[in-house]
């Protein structure tokens, strides 16, 4: 079994400052961090999927070392469980291992395990402290990072949310090993979105070793902790959003619409799938708006075909919907300012920035050209 020694990034939040620890098998390092939060009981959450592979062992290494984790609180795989539902459930389970409000909340998932048990964890008992221990490539890289925690609902995306920081990032790569394919897939979509978002040369080298990447080489921890770092300097910025953050949003306005369309159905649209769509879109309506060159736009989808991520709204099994259904979607994005839609749009690879003021006229002939192309 190769062990390293995690990799610390720093997320420097004043009060509510945390590490992120990426590295592979870094479970042992990641107990002895938990044990420095001096908690005296654990509700662990997780999803039926990761309980059945890994949740055993985790506990057990927990216990081995002191720490008091309760019966695992198991919500069913897939963004149907960022619901009022499962959240009110979740809620109740986590009351129900009698855990206090100075305990911790565990989420042992991916992005919807983390989201979901992240904001339980904001207003049970009016708030308790989490550690995120990340086991899939996109919440590794992303969702596990910066405190947005919330669930979905019939009006769109994330709508019902809070901020609130987790403790602790545990990402151990390792357990990355057991994610199917498709997740890995979707997973590196919002790597990939670093690059775009900011840094040719991160894109380039993903371009280059995206192979390995998903191989699980030690190209993967290098993803990991160059996402990790890459979020965390935005979010240290600008943790509520009120500016720059919103730059991590590249590609969701357009990704979002889509899995509201699809009624987070899963095995249509999984988020990361969503994202690559919208990236590939944002480029190609900068490309249109003469904001950046064609041939970005073109490199962009190139390498997303060629991982396998869907790039265009005909990619969408059972269809997605209509112009006026994504347009009417887009409406209740968070980045809506006075009516008006808000997009991450692009000047080249590397080179994102915010546009507020978008003519809906020109979303909507953009849209309508996407449709018939
Ligand atoms: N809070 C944020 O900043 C943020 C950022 C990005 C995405 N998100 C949210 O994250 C969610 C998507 O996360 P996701 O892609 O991880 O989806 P997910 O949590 O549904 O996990 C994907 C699938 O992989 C399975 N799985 C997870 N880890 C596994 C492992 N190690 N081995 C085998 N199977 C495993 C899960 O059971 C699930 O079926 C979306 O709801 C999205 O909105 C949030
Ligand atoms: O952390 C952020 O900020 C992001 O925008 C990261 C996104 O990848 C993520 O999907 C996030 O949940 C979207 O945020 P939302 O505010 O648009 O719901
Ligand atoms: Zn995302």
């Amino acid at each position: 079994m190769t062990t390293s020694k995690p990799l610390i990034v720093p997320v420097p939040l004043g009060a509510r400052a945390y590490d992120i620890l990426v590295g592979r098998n870094i479970l042992g390092e990641g107990v002895e961090q938990i044990k420095k939060l001096g908690v005296r009981k654990v509700a662990l959450v997780t999803d039926e999927n990761v309980h059945s592979l890994h949740a055993e062992r985790i506990i057990k290494t927990l216990a081995d070392n002191g720490v008091d984790v309760a019966a695992p609180v198991v919500v069913p795989a897939g963004e149907s469980s960022k619901s009022y539902a499962v959240l009110a459930k979740t809620c109740d389970d986590i009351l129900a291992t009698r855990v206090e409000r100075g305990d911790l909340v565990i989420a042992l998932g991916g992005g919807v395990v983390g989201d979901l048990a992240g904001f339980a964890a904001a207003i049970v008992r009016r708030g308790m402290r989490f550690v995120q221990m990340p086991t899939s490539l996109l919440a590794q890289v992303d969702s596990s990072v910066g405190g947005k925690t919330g669930i979905n609902s019939s009006h769109g995306k994330n709508l019902v949310g809070a901020f609130h920081q987790p403790s602790l990032v545990i990402a151990d790569t390792a357990i990355l090993d057991t994610l199917p394919e498709r997740e890995l897939r979707a997973g590196y979509a919002e790597v990939i979105k670093y690059g775009l978002i900011n840094s040719e040369r991160f894109f380039f080298w993903c371009e280059e070793n995206w192979q390995q990447i998903f191989a699980g080489g030690p190209e993967r921890d290098e993803a990991v902790a160059h996402s990790c770092r890459a979020k965390a300097e935005v979010v240290v910025r600008d943790e509520f959003e009120n500016g720059d953050r919103a730059l991590l949003n590249l590609g969701h306005t357009f990704g979002h619409a889509l899995e509201r369309i699809v009624k987070y159905d899963n095995a249509r649209l999984v988020h990361g799938e969503a994202v690559a769509i919208g990236l590939a879109q944002a480029f190609r309506f900068s490309a249109r708006l003469g904001l950046c060159a064609g041939q970005d736009a073109g490199r962009v989808e190139a390498h997303l075909k060629s991982v396998g991520l869907p790039t265009r709204l005909q990619d969408v099994p059972g269809g997605a919907g209509s112009v006026d259904a994504i347009l009417d979607a887009m409406t209740q994005d968070k980045k809506v300012k006075a009516g008006t839609l808000t997009f991450i749009l692009a000047k080249g690879i590397g080179k994102s920035f915010i546009a507020h003021d978008l003519n809906k006229a020109d979303v909507a002939a953009f849209l309508m050209d996407e449709w018939n192309s």
